[in-house]
């Protein structure tokens, strides 16, 4: 394994104006998006004003845990999920070589965060979070369903796609003489056509969590239980994201969490619209996916919100860093590493332009680009965070998974947003299922004057 690549604080751009914010296995570094280094940028002395709200805001967070409030109460989660209650569950599939898992959004994107992360086959937790045909049936086909646990989850029990991808799961069960009602884990809430479905067939099925929306509740049984099937430490992930809890800070400048969401928070109000969230690393490609889910159904409302733009370090350095560099000013990056790496030897090469590669490794060349790449950002004048665990492990991941949601309920608090909800979902919901049904609603009403201008425009050409 390779050792940690620097000691902090060294003379990467910029930390040393500001000493970055860290706990024993998280370092945040925010030099690099301070005014001092980037445009846009953040001045110390904003900073330091706005650390007052910060603990404002850090009270109103705590008030709304402790009354297990509505949204609120997903940062209790690693204290009151129960590993020994979903380790229970699953011991029925605890045998199943892989995990299928059905399922959108919040209900699925944590699961697969945490098995890509750290499961020893990332490629054994297969999840079907789309209803496209070819890919549902080629999945399905790919698939030893004998061997293969099924994973129901919907908060709801209502979602379209993830009941009517049940219903075809099941089904291919059925065609192959496989007992699907032996190999499933429902994880729903109280009422809905998917907790019908679950009692009618006496199915284990474990509750969502109370008062935790979809896109907060990865430390819970909806993100859990795949974990628990492929053998992850799901003890470990609790007691980071316990750790990350337990570093809640009235001030930014003492949780790595709050230091995320102020700057976040203070750089949009400083132009930087887009967060492009690009992690250093294969295992948390998907954690970028479920970045982009928490930031976007949470901060999105009232006419702001940041967008997140997913990229992976190093692939999109030669795809999207060109515009990061030198496009609008309306961009901050943040990197993502974890610092210990395999290793990859790279063999001495046969040739002598290559000669500059001898003796290291792929750890090497990945971590030196994600250095270069880093500081590229502020020698360009433009804005970098920098987020850092020490290892891919179980207590990491789950610290790095609570830190990301206490840093988004964190900006919602400064921006005054409705952080919990996601009304603007419904719109579309509402019409595909009028669609579905060939009803007529306000919505398909919408869809038809859309068609008849269409077909108006195309005659008038
Ligand atoms: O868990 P479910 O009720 O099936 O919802 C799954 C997902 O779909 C909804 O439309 C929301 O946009 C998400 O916040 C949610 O996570």
């Amino acid at each position: 394994m390779r050792a940690d690549p620097r000691p902090l604080p060294t003379a990467s751009f910029g930390s040393c104006l500001y000493p970055p914010v860290d706990t024993p296995s998280m370092h945040i570094d925010i030099g690099a998006a301070l005014a001092s280094a980037a445009d846009p940028g953040v001045e110390r002395a904003t900073l330091d004003d706005l650390d007052e709200r910060v603990a404002a805001a850090h009270e109103r967070i705590e008030q709304g845990r402790e009354e297990g409030e509505f949204g609120y109460a997903s940062l209790n989660l690693p204290e009151a999920t129960d590993a020994e209650t979903i380790r229970d569950a699953v011991a029925p599939v605890a045998d199943a070589e892989s995990v299928i898992t059905v399922g959108i959004g919040g209900s699925a994107l944590g699961a697969k965060t945490i098995t890509e992360a750290l499961a020893e086959d990332p490629g054994s937790h297969v999840v079907l979070d789309n209803v496209d045909p070819e890919h549902v049936r080629r999945t399905l086909d790919g698939l030893s369903l004998a061997d293969t646990a099924i994973n129901v989850v919907s908060r709801s029990g209502t979602t379209a796609e993830t009941l009517a991808n049940f219903l075809v799961v099941r089904e291919a069960y059925e065609d192959r003489g496989v007992d699907w009602t032996e190999r499933i884990v429902v994880t729903t809430g109280e009422s809905g056509p998917l907790r019908a479905l679950a009692d009618q067939h006496d199915l284990p099925t474990l509750p969502v969590p109370e008062g935790v929306p979809g896109r907060f509740s990865a430390l819970s049984a909806v993100g859990l239980v795949p974990p628990a099937i492929l053998g992850i430490d799901i003890e470990g992930l609790l007691a980071g994201g316990q750790q990350a809890a337990d570093d809640l800070a009235p001030s930014l400048y003492d949780s790595p969490a709050y230091a995320y969401g102020a700057m976040a928070y203070a750089l949009e109000e400083e132009g930087a619209k887009v967060n492009a969230f690009m992690p250093y690393a294969e295992r948390l490609e998907s954690f970028g996916e479920w970045f982009a889910q928490l930031w976007a159904e949470s901060l999105g409302k009232d006419g702001r919100g940041q967008t997140p733009a997913r990229a992976l370090g190093a692939t999109d350095q030669h795809s999207q860093l060109q515009l990061y560099r030198a496009g609008h000013r309306d961009k901050v990056v943040t990197f993502v590493r974890p610092r210990e790496r395999a290793d990859v030897a790279i063999p001495d090469p046969d040739h002598d332009d290559l000669s500059y590669l001898a003796g290291t490794d792929l750890g090497g060349l990945i971590d030196a680009e994600y250095e270069a790449t880093v500081a590229s950002l502020p020698a360009a004048d433009r804005p970098a965070l920098e987020v850092e665990i020490d290892r891919l492990d179980a207590e990491s991941v789950g610290e790095l998974l609570y830190a990301m949601e206490a840093a988004c309920v964190l900006v919602g608090e400064l921006a005054d947003v409705e952080t919990f909800t996601q009304p603007a979902v419904e719109w579309g919901k509402n019409a595909t299922r009028a669609l579905i049904r060939g009803e007529t609603t306000d919505e398909t009403a919408v869809i038809d004057e859309r068609e008849r201008l269409r077909i108006g425009e195309t005659e008038s050409l």
